[in-house]
């Protein structure tokens, strides 16, 4: 298993006039499932299958440190991080409660948490004890950002074997939204001022020193906007590259990434920049509250499904979307045909606007 070797196969766009005339055939007025269709139709082609399944999804939680967290960028100190690990394993975070309602295997990986936690339920992949903080050096090495993909690349492979037929990717780590941030402001060439926010509820005074930290960060380390693992070495997160390899994972065995908030994306563009393809299997689920998201999005080419005015990660966003997408497969593996409930269908193919 390399995710360097991988080959993320095309999505089967015939799937799109079959499944587009099917869902014509379903009792409803045509079109009238709305957005559900299109999504319908995307699975379909991601899946290469006309039928198309997402459950059971699986999730994916990487936690680990940021030593940027030292120039008082977040809200909430470090230790967070470990305690909402021990809380992931206590079943009492947003995203054990959402797993937990949409039948989801949950699986919670310590990829870099700047403390020692032993826990049988916890994966144990600590690549560092948290990142440098990248103020002053690089966040890790090279080969540590590669060792950091690789094991969410390992990661997301087991999860489908284990049987997932959708993948969740969440994150937690005290301090990622500015390290989401900087890689941001890399990626889109934007001014950080347009991309920063107020993460896990910071002031206005430390939403300013967080610009100052950061534009002084890109000074000091001048990522290179083309190359992933410089990127990541030089201003990332190892939770950020374990959710890039994972998604690659998903995307070379043909299982849906269901992209959660603004640290999500900016993992998924990671992966995108590692290998293109990837972003055909992504269905981005929502929008987040940070206001760098929609430049995001932008890069990423995707739509957000739902707008709930979300800040929290972990994936849970993914998750709270979940039963639409699943309502999109069942759509067409349940619903009756006009002909097999004997409806009579007026409408006239010629007449359908797709
Ligand atoms: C209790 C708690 C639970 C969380 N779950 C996710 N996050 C989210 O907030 C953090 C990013 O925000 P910032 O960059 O401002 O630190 C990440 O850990 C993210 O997953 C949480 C944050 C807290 C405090
Ligand atoms: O959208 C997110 O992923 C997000 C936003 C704020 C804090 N943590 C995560």
């Amino acid at each position: 298993m390399n995710y360097q070797k991988i080959s993320i196969p095309a999505v089967n766009q015939e799937m799109r006039h079959k499944v587009n005339h099917y869902i014509n055939t379903l009792t409803k007025p045509r079109g009238s499932l709305g957005r559900l269709e299109d999504l319908a139709i995307e699975l379909a082609e991601m899946k290469n299958s006309a039928f198309p399944k997402v459950t059971p999804a699986g999730i994916l939680v990487f936690a680990a440190d940021h030593g940027i967290v030292a120039e008082g960028v977040s809200a909430y100190p470090q230790a967070v991080t470990e305690q909402m690990v021990r809380n992931f394993l206590n079943g009492g975070a947003a995203i054990n409660v959402f797993s937990k309602q949409i039948g989801a295997m949950l699986k919670i990986i310590d990829i870099g948490v700047a403390a020692e936690i032993e826990h049988q339920e916890l994966v144990n992949e600590k690549v560092r004890y948290g990142t440098a903080n990248f103020l002053h050096e690089d966040a890790m090495s090279r080969e540590e950002a590669e060792q950091a993909i690789h094991i969410g690349y390992v990661q997301g492979v087991n999860m489908i074997r284990q049987g997932a037929e959708s993948l969740i990717v969440g994150e937690m780590g005290i301090g990622n939204t500015t390290t989401s941030s900087t890689i941001l402001a890399v990626l889109s060439n934007k001014n950080i001022n347009c991309l920063i926010g107020y993460g896990t509820g910071i002031s206005c005074e430390q939403l300013l020193h967080k610009e100052r930290v950061i534009e002084q960060a890109l000074i000091n380390r001048k990522p290179s906007s083309s190359d992933p693992i410089d990127i990541l070495a030089k201003v990332g997160g190892l939770e950020i590259a374990g959710m890039a390899g994972a998604m690659l994972a998903a995307a070379e065995n043909r299982v849906p990434i269901l992209v959660d908030g603004f640290i999500c994306t900016t993992a998924a563009l990671i992966a995108k920049l590692i290998s293109k393809r990837v972003s055909d299997y992504i269905v981005l689920t929502h929008q987040s509250i940070e206001p760098g998201h929609g430049t995001a999005i932008n890069l990423l080419g995707k739509n957000p499904m739902i707008d709930l005015g979300l800040r929290l990660g972990e994936g849970t966003g993914a998750a709270i979307a979940f039963p639409i997408i699943q309502s999109a497969t069942l759509m067409l593996s349940e619903m009756a045909t006009f002909t097999s409930a004997g409806i009579s269908d007026k409408t006239k193919e010629s007449e359908v606007r797709v």
